[in-house]
């Protein structure tokens, strides 16, 4: 399966484009995608993002796709889909990406052949940003941004989802899900302790 890396958002809470910030020597996107990789089940990795944010990750020599909508994750998700078929969506800020829960995620996906096989908190959370999506997703967002309704959670619960319940998972799996969005979150971020 391809990941498609979602890299449009406007890194607000960072204040500078978080995903080009270097961390231990290199880009934070890089951490992310270095892990990515590591699955079994991942081919490839192509980059989501806006034109104007183009030119700098192609210098990073990733394939990059275009976000032509603007309109937060639902839209990256939505190319994605469009332009690669089935896929696995990952933020580009989750630098701690177990490739063995992505691994189980797939696998889970290509057993059940849902519409999204996504990861569940026990408070009804999801995480939409670390999932299986499949091509048959897009009518359910299609009829969802046609109404410009731009909650990607709630495409998720229109559809046939199959819902992983992170409880149930080994606990170090869970730092997987971890992102960074904000300078002090740098700090809970293990890269300079690793490997
Ligand atoms: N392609 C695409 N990616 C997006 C879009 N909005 C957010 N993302 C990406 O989705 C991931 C998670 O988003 P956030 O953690 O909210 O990041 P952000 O939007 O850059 O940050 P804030 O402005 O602080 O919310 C990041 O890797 C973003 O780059 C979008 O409209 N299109
Ligand atoms: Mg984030």
């Amino acid at each position: 399966m391809i990941a498609a890396i979602l890299a449009g958002g406007r890194s607000s809470r960072f204040g500078e484009e978080k995903l080009l910030y270097r961390v231990d020597g290199k880009p934070l996107i890089t951490h992310t995608i270095e892990r990515l990789v590591k699955a079994e089940n991942i081919e490839e990795v192509v980059v989501i993002t806006f034109k104007e944010k183009e030119h700098e990750f192609k210098k990073l020599g990733l394939k990059i796709l275009i976000d032509k909508f603007k309109i937060g994750p639902i839209g990256g998700v939505y190319t994605a889909l469009v332009e690669l078929g089935d896929v696995f969506i990952a933020a580009g800020d989750m630098p701690n990406i177990n490739p063995e829960f992505v691994d189980y995620i797939i696998k889970k996906f290509h057993r059940s052949r849902p519409m999204v096989c996504v990861p569940l908190w026990p408070n009804g959370y999801l995480e939409p940003l670390h999932a299986a999506y499949s091509e048959e997703f897009l009518p359910v967002l299609e009829n969802q941004i046609k109404k410009r309704e731009y909650m990607l959670g709630k495409a998720i619960k229109n559809a046939r989802t199959c819902y992983i319940q992170i409880e149930s998972l080994p606990l170090e799996w869970r730092e997987s899900l971890f992102n960074i969005n904000t300078k002090r979150d740098l700090k809970k971020f293990k890269g300079a302790s690793r490997e």
